[in-house]
This record gives structure tokens, C-alpha cells and sequence, in this order.
């Protein structure tokens, strides 16, 4: 119980300096660090990322393309909360215009992908869900809050000419040639205030600000994960300040302040 066990992720898109309170080991260029899921909350993952260029042009596969497959028993869809920018930071998810699978393939090979991608402006407190299927990139100067199903199931689709793997046949066979829908899956969040982030189906996340309401208490009834934003939470008398992560073995055995504002995290039943 308590903090979860930190890892330092080197990414080629990462940064030798990170902001505080984190800091990348000497000389690596960290682009992700994650929480490692807890036995009794195996479902989910957090993570922090750091970019200082784009991440690959990507797509993950569903739960059902994933078990059809014979690969796992989840696919991975994700969310964001963007926590800080630079002027100009942007997100490439989905497509300008309509297109099948075929001009894709094309587009990922020569590179052209990128520009029919929608590439969204981003501020601290915007959210992103970012279903199955759904063609995404993370742009460059962006750091996150990423909370997404426990699959490390990625097909790159284009990565700018870095010399690592790709994966078209995979990634164009699960992408949708589409529009992102940002009413559907967009939301600002306030630096302060409660507000759910994610209702399901297969994630709760909800932001908030001071002590849960008995309705908060009810989404979360079993053990939950918690991610300090604001001042510092005390799990089973365990001081976790922001930028750290703790698994809570239910509501009950987090002291919240008053003032403080942090995010809660749970699976939905499989
Ligand atoms: O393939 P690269 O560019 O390293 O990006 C990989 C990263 O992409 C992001 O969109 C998220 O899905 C992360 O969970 C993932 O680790």
C-alpha cells in the first residue's frame, strides 16, 4: 500500500531535464515516468510524460481486437491531462478529412501522415480520452498526465524517420480514418473544483478539490489509486505529495485536505 514504485522511461523524444518535482537521472533523456500497477489494481496504468519532440504517429487496439488476436485480455485506450505547455504545443489526434485504409498505408509510408492529422492547441487543464482505434501523436513541448489501460499494445504508423519499428499492417488494420470528436471526447479541467474526468466503461477518473462528496465515496468503493495535484494526501498515514502516485485500499484510509486538489483512478469490473 502507499506510493507506488516509480520507473524513469528513456524515450528519443524525451527530456534530460525534467520539471519539478521530478528529475531524469543523469545524461538519459526520460520521456515517461510510471507508477507501477499494484497487484490489487492491475488493470491501470499512470504515467507522467516530458516531450521536447513529436511522438510517433500511433494507434492501439481495442480489448476485443486484442483478445481476437490472442494477445492479451486488454487493448489500451488512454486519457490526458495536460498539466503544463509550451506557447504553440499541440496533439495530433485523428484526421482532417475522411480516409480509408489504403491512403493511410500511403500516407504512413511517405511520411504525409502528419499533415492530415488534426493537430490540436493545448493549454494546462485540457483532457483528452483517447478511445481504441483512435490515430493520435503527442506533440512536442507537452507535459501530461496519461492514465490508460495496463497494455503496452502500440502500432506506430510513422515515426518522423527515427530508426525505430513500425507497425502499418497491424496499426492501419485497427485505425479509424476519422475525425476526433472533440465534444464528445474533450474536457477543460479547472486547476481547482471536483469534476469526473472518465465514467466508465472501462476507467473512473475524476479530479478533486478538497474532501470527497458521498458521491465520489460511491464511485469509489473498493481500492483506488491517487495522484496528488495540490498539497499532499496522507494514505494509511503515508504522506504522498504531487508527482508521486499511491494505491489506497479504499476511500476511507486517505486523509484529504481541505485545500488540496488531487485525481482518483479505478478499473471498472472486467
Ligand atoms: O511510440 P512512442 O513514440 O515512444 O510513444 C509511446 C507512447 O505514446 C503515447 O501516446 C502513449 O500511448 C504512451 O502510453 C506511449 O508509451
Amino acid at each position: 500500500m502507499g506510493a507506488l514504485p516509480i520507473r524513469h522511461v528513456e524515450k528519443p523524444w524525451g527530456k534530460e531535464v525534467l520539471p519539478c518535482p521530478f528529475a531524469a537521472p543523469a545524461g538519459q533523456r526520460i520521456g515517461e515516468i510510471w507508477f507501477e500497477p499494484p497487484e490489487q489494481l492491475p488493470d491501470l496504468l499512470v504515467k507522467y510524460i516530458f516531450t521536447s519532440e513529436k511522438l510517433s504517429v500511433q494507434v492501439h487496439p481495442s480489448d476485443a481486437q486484442t483478445l481476437s488476436k490472442g494477445i492479451g485480455r486488454q487493448g489500451k485506450e488512454e486519457c490526458w491531462l495536460i498539466v503544463a505547455a509550451e506557447p504553440g504545443a499541440t496533439l495530433g489526434i485523428g484526421f482532417d478529412c475522411a480516409m480509408g485504409d489504403d491512403a493511410m498505408r500511403t500516407a504512413a509510408l511517405d511520411g504525409s501522415i502528419e499533415g492530415l492529422m488534426t493537430w490540436h492547441d493545448v493549454k494546462p487543464g485540457d483532457f483528452f480520452y483517447i478511445p481504441a482505434n483512435t490515430v493520435h501523436a503527442i506533440g512536442a513541448g507537452v507535459s501530461l498526465i496519461e492514465v490508460q489501460q495496463n497494455s503496452d499494445i502500440t502500432y506506430r504508423l510513422f515515426d518522423y524517420g527515427r530508426p525505430r519499428e513500425l507497425h502499418l499492417e497491424e496499426g492501419v488494420a485497427v485505425s479509424r480514418g476519422e475525425t476526433y470528436d472533440l465534444t464528445a471526447w474533450h474536457k477543460t479541467v479547472p486547476p481547482r473544483g471536483t469534476q469526473v474526468l472518465v465514467d466508465g466503461p472501462l476507467f473512473l477518473l475524476d479530479q478533486v478539490e478538497g474532501i470527497p462528496s458521498e458521491e465520489i465515496s460511491r464511485r469509489y468503493p473498493g481500492p483506488l489509486l491517487v495522484i496528488p495535484r495540490e498539497g499532499v494526501v496522507q494514505v494509511a498515514g503515508e504522506t504522498i505529495a504531487p508527482g508521486s502516485c499511491a494505491l489506497a485500499p479504499a476511500l476511507r484510509d486517505v486523509a484529504f485536505a481541505e485545500d488540496g486538489v488531487c485525481l482518483l483512478a479505478r478499473a471498472c469490473a472486467a
